[in-house]
């Protein structure tokens, strides 16, 4: 049964972000990611994963000006310094929280541009060294362009190439069930085909992005593939709950007793 983990940027969000740790664990969550921790001290998360028992599954290197439209720099050339120095800062973070995996987000940017590939494939393959000698995975996640017009990385072919050229074994795919749906559809085979590298899972319904299991997606069926196809991993919910998280989460009910004792970070 897939290992959930609360998303704190969408979900409790009725709460201040720290006081979101302890409604996620009261709602039988084991696990939790966010998009960003960096408002926050590193000793402040810690503190309310372990008060709460909770593991970090994912979260996101510094991303550039988010507030001004950008959405990572990996893919632009001439921020190849400041990438740099915020690769140290999430290394920071992690060793606080424990994550295990970190997503580099690619930047705007046209992904037929040859410059930013080139800056997009180095940016790549330098913070998945890096991060690798922490011991940590690094993710790619191809993400629709109805959410992120203008977004470089956008087909999760494209992140499949190059998670195969590179071959370096930290560096996998983030599978957002939702964004696939939008992109390609078929979503099971591709499930299947990438399921070697994928180094963590999202969900939401779609077309809304809300609960799973209220939209055009049979999300349970795709659960119950991803333990068909021994996904260890963990399943972030990215949803934005559509009448307030807690009576959002009768799709969770199935799942929350085999939640506890589930291993794995
Ligand atoms: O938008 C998404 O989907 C995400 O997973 C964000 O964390 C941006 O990467
Ligand atoms: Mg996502």
């Amino acid at each position: 049964m897939p290992r959930f983990a609360a998303n704190l940027t969408l979900m409790f969000t009725e709460r201040p972000f720290l006081d979101r740790f302890a409604a996620a664990a009261a709602a039988g969550f084991t696990a939790v990611e966010f998009l960003f921790p960096y408002d926050h001290p590193p000793e402040a998360i810690a503190e309310r994963l372990a008060r709460y028992g909770l593991t970090q599954a994912l979260f996101n290197l510094p991303p550039g000006d988010w507030a001004s439209g950008e959405r990572g720099l990996a893919a632009l050339p001439d921020r190849f310094p400041e990438l740099q120095a915020g690769v140290e800062t999430g290394l920071t973070y992690a060793e606080a929280t424990g994550v295990a995996r970190l997503h580099l987000m690619a930047g705007m940017a046209a992904a037929d541009d040859p410059e930013a590939r080139r800056a997009y494939r180095r940016a790549v393959a330098w913070t998945a060294e890096r991060v690798g000698r922490e011991g940590l995975d690094l993710v790619l996640e191809p993400i629709n362009a109805r959410n992120m017009p203008g977004y470089f990385l956008n087909d999760f072919g494209a992140a499949a190439r190059l998670i195969t050229e590179l071959a370096l074994p930290n560096l996998k795919l983030q599978f957002d069930l939702y964004h696939c749906q939008i992109l390609h559809g078929d979503v099971t085979t591709r499930l299947r085909d990438l399921m070697p590298m994928i180094g963590h899972v999202q969900t939401a319904s779609v077309p809304a992005r809300n609960e799973p299991g209220t939209g055009e997606m049979n999300d349970a069926f795709l659960f119950a593939e991803l333990d068909r196809l021994g996904y260890a991993g963990f399943v972030g919910c990215e949803y934005n709950p559509a009448a307030g998280t807690e009576a959002g989460l009768g799709w969770f009910e199935p799942y929350r007793a085999a939640q506890i004792g589930e291993v794995g970070r």
